[in-house]
């Protein structure tokens, strides 16, 4: 029977065997109901076909690499809600064990009890090694990676070998246990500066940093797997920009040293960490001259990744398909300052400076495949990501750790 799980109608049964008397759910193939359904009368027990939702099928159980991070720990939350069960492997290098005790806090002891945590490093086959020979894993989401745009382009070899040696690392063991479903954090980067928005899925990709070469390497790395091995199934998920917090205010962005991103940024100054803000352009050819981009709800994009693991395990064609996660909405540094200070009541104060380097004028999503393939769609404004940041900066000033 269990060679059908994952495809199909979903499907609640009492076990069927004495052994273990409680109720189990599987994924079945249409095929094979009418026989489950004999053989659960024949022997006295429960059969109910679509009565439970997707998330709560038996201990699906998920490996989430880089899962003590910022969009990992949101995502980590909403995943155990869902009724996964998960394990995390971080190196801590971005990121700190704190964060991973309040995602169990936030959920509480029960379903705590479905998370674990490694710290291990990707770059180390073995560390993963010991995690897929001590359990099996439906699929991955894979998160762990280096991010800073200006530490790649001054260190571009260090950004090779995390996020490029850790991934074919982790691809290999996957493959080695039969694990083939992976959700890759991508990113917008790979449009560079589009020339036409909103971007859509199929334009075409081109890196403007190091980083961003890791992110198409990886996308390209992943479709020549699939391609020779029909069999993986691999959903890419370009981010727009990520920001806001949970709405508890016990996780959040946490970034070590001066944060190089917007609403970190703001936030430091809003909370009397940093002086202002510098707003780096205020030339560009937008509605205030200041850059536009996508903002994303942290939790949206959590909400994505569940989507997106539910279209693994339901789509046998899915091959390696990316889909943009963002708004669909175009957003200003300026316009985004005003919508914090409104949020949080304090004034920041701004000083506008020349241009950064290699940053794009604008950039927003074209957000229809991920409504249609993947039924996602954000559900927060600017208004509450804001508000939800404040929330977490306003709670945790200097984010996880004691003032120094
Ligand atoms: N936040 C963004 O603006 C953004 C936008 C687009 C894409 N992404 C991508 O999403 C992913 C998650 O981003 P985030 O914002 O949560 O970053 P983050 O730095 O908060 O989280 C990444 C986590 O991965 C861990 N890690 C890094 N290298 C590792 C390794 N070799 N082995 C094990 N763990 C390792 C870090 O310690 C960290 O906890 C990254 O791949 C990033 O490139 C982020
Ligand atoms: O102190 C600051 C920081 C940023 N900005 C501006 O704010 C905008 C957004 O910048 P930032 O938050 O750094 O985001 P992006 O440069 O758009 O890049 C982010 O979003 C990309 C797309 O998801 C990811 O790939 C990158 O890793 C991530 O850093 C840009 O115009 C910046 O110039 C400022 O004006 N002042």
């Amino acid at each position: 029977m269990t060679k059908n799980i994952n495809i199909g109608p979903l499907v609640r049964l009492q076990s069927l065997t004495p052994r273990s008397p409680w109720h189990q759910c599987l994924r079945t193939n249409t095929n094979c109901l009418h026989e489950l359904e004999t053989e659960c009368k024949r022997k006295n027990r429960s059969f109910l076909v679509g009565s439970c939702e997707m998330g709560s099928s038996v201990e699906q159980s998920i490996l989430v690499t880089g899962g003590a991070g910022f969009i990992g720990t949101h995502t980590v939350v909403q995943l155990l809600k869902e009724g996964f069960k998960v394990s995390i492997i971080d190196n801590l290098d971005n990121s700190v064990i704190e964060a991973v005790e309040r995602v169990r806090e936030l959920v509480g002891p029960d379903l705590s009890k479905k998370l674990d945590f490694t710290e291990g490093d990707l770059r180390n086959k073995g560390d993963i090694e010991k995690l897929f020979s001590k359990q099996r894993f439906d699929a991955v989401i894979h998160f762990a990676g280096l991010k800073a745009v200006g530490e790649s382009v001054v260190n571009p070899r260090r950004y090779f070998d995390n996020n490029l040696v850790g991934t074919i690392n982790l691809y290999e063991t996957m493959a080695k246990y039969n694990c083939k479903m992976m959700v890759f954090s991508s990113s917008a980067t790979v449009y560079g500066q589009p020339e036409k928005i909103p971007c859509m899925e199929d334009f075409e990709l081109k890196a403007m940093n190091p980083y961003g070469r890791t992110k198409l390497f990886l996308e390209e790395i992943a479709k020549d797997i699939q391609r020779a091995e029909s069999e993986w199934r691999i959903v890419l998920l370009r981010y727009f920009n990520p920001v806001g917090a949970h709405e508890s205010g016990r996780i959040g962005e946490d970034p070590k040293g001066i944060p190089n991103n917007l609403m970190p940024y703001i936030q430091q100054v809003a909370v009397g960490r940093l002086p202002e803000l510098n707003v780096y352009g205020t030339d560009y050819p937008t509605k205030d001259g200041s850059a536009v981009r996508d903002y994303i709800h942290v939790m949206d994009l959590a909400d994505g990744h569940i989507a997106a693991l539910r279209k693994l395990f339901d789509d046998p064609k899915i091959g390696c398909t990316a889909y943009n996660l963002g708004t669909g909405r175009g957003t200003s540094v300026l316009e985004m300052v005003t919508a914090f200070e409104k949020a949080s009541g304090k004034k920041i104060p701004i000083k506008l400076c020349a241009r950064r380097p290699g940053d794009a004028t604008e950039v927003y999503a074209s957000t229809e495949k991920a409504e249609k393939e993947l039924g996602w769609k954000a559900k927060y404004g600017v208004d509450e990501m804001c508000r939800d940041q404040w929330n977490w900066a306003n709670n945790n000033p200097w984010g996880y750790q004691k003032k120094p």
